[in-house]
Parts: C-alpha cells; structure tokens; sequence
C-alpha cells in the first residue's frame, strides 16, 4: 500500500549543538494511508505539532525519513494544506479575496478565483458572506473561512494542528460534523492533532497516542471501527464510543499524569 505520509524513527531536536540539544521527538514512526483520517493525541508539549511540521517540511528531523506519496520529503510538502488553530486569514480582505488568493497565488485567472471562493464560501455554509471581513465574522465563520482557503487548492494531504482548538464546545462539534462532510466527498489523507480525546475518537479512523516528552514517541495506534457518516455530537453516547474512549484513556492517562508530574518537578527547581 501506497502512504500518503509516512514517518519512519524520525527524531526531531531543538537548540544549539552540544549538550544543549533538547530531542522532543525519538523514533517516531507513523503512517498515514490514502484517504485515512489518523488523529495524533499526546499530553501537552509531547510533540504533536513537532511531528506535524516534520510531514509539512517545516522542521526537518535530525534522524529518520518523511516520505510523502512514496518520495522522500524535501523541503516544504507542497501536497498538503495546513490548517493551525490560528488562522491566516488577512484583515484588510474579504472573505472571498481571502478564499481567492489562495488560488490566486498559483496563478489562477482573478475572476475564475473568485467564482471559485464563492463556491467554496457555499460548500462551508457561507453562502452571502463573500462581502464581510474577517472582524465581521464570528470564531466559527472565521474558521468556515479558513477551511475553505485550505480545500480550494485541493490539496491531497490535510494538515490540522488544533484546528478548532479556539471554539466553543458546541461550535467546535458543528465544525467536526463540517469538516467529515467535506472529507467524505474525497476523503484525502489527514492528519489531525488535537489534544481532545473524544473529539479523536469521533473523526478519524485511527488514533495514535504520543509519549509524554522529551524522546516522545507514539505508543499506542487504535483503530476505530465506528461507522461513517458519523454523527459527531450523536456518536459519543454509543456504547462502542464509550468502550473506545475507556481503553484509549487508560493509555492515555499515565501519560498525561506524567506531564503534569515533569512540569512541577520543573516549577520546583
Ligand atoms: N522551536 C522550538 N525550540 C525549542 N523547543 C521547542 C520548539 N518547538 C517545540 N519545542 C519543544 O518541543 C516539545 C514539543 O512541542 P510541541 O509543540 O510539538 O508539543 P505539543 O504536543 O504540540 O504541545 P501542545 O499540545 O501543548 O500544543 C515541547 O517541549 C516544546 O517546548
């Protein structure tokens, strides 16, 4: 099988050379298959992001390799659009212009561009809102907006660091059911970190639990065999879901526990 992304023990290091290297990551391998949605859990500071920017080339490691598609990853990972908990979107432009340039910058025709970003304001739920600027809109249209000038450029690999981190808990369960509607239409590679458990359960297929840090590494790979579509505020009060979340969290718990352990033996010294 062809992966989308693979990471293979790569080892990621922060800081000068010498004794001050601080290695976040250790031999991290993960595998993200065409068309899989793996979400990547871990405790605070474990190195999700780390490994997240590693698949985007933004940090290149210090051991191991980052294949996408089957090639060797040099550089930035022009296959995949990334979407942060912060958006990017300019306050000076509307949210069309916004949508647009992403297509813009490619070299795509003005006026195709933005009957283009129309469409796309529509699939999000923004149809009528093309005119309004980003301090007009509310977090949860801003991120519509942000998905939206991610999708356009139809990217085959989806990169999403706490994409919904920022919303409100209803908000953010809206935006998960928008955000599965979107990918089943073509269903592209994603990896999705986030720090809520539930909220890993209920989108991907598979989650991966990250090793408290430093020389983090993933520990623990579950699929879940929920069915789709998927309900994102409905599923959590399956039974299956509930019987997921209990085994993943008792995984995850030690390492959460851990952190918090290492940060205030740290506050102490
Ligand atoms: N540019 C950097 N320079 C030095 N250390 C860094 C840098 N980026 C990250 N780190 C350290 O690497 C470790 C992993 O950070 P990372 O942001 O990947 O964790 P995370 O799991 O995404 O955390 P959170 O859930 O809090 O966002 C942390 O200890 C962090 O302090």
């Amino acid at each position: 099988m062809q992966h989308a992304v693979r990471l293979d023990n790569v080892d990621i290091s922060f800081g000068a050379t010498g004794k001050s290297v601080f290695r976040a990551v250790a031999g991290a391998n993960l595998s993200v298959a065409k068309g899989e949605f793996v979400a990547i859990v871990g405790p605070t500071g474990s190195g999700k992001s780390t490994l997240l920017n590693a698949a985007a080339g933004l940090l290149k490691p210090s051991a191991g390799t980052v294949e996408i598609q089957g090639q060797p990853l040099d550089g930035l990972n022009g296959r995949a659009g990334y979407l942060f908990q912060a958006d990017a979107l300019m306050p000076w432009k509307t949210s069309r212009d916004n949508v647009a340039i992403a297509l813009e910058i490619s070299g795509t025709p003005r006026r195709e561009a933005l009957e283009r970003a129309e469409n796309w304001l529509e699939k999000v739920g923004l149809k009528g809102f093309g005119h309004r600027y980003p301090h007009m809109l509310s977090g949860g249209q801003r991120k519509r907006v942000a998905m939206a000038q991610v999708l356009i450029r139809d990217p085959e690999i989806l990169l999403m660091d706490e994409p919904f981190g920022p919303l409100d808990a209803q908000t953010r369960l809206i935006m998960g059911d928008l955000l599965l509607d979107l990918w089943q239409q073509d269903r592209k590679a994603v990896m999705f970190v986030t720090h809520d458990l539930e909220e890993a359960i209920a989108l991907a297929d598979r989650v991966v639990i990250m090793s408290t840090g430093p020389d983090a590494k993933l520990i623990g790979d579950f699929t879940i065999p929920l069915a789709r579509p998927r309900d994102v505020s409905e599923i959590k009060l399956s039974p299956e879901f509930q019987e997921l979340h209990r085994d993943i969290w008792h995984l995850l718990k030690e390492q959460v526990l851990k952190a918090y352990g290492n940060q205030n033996r740290e506050e102490r010294a």
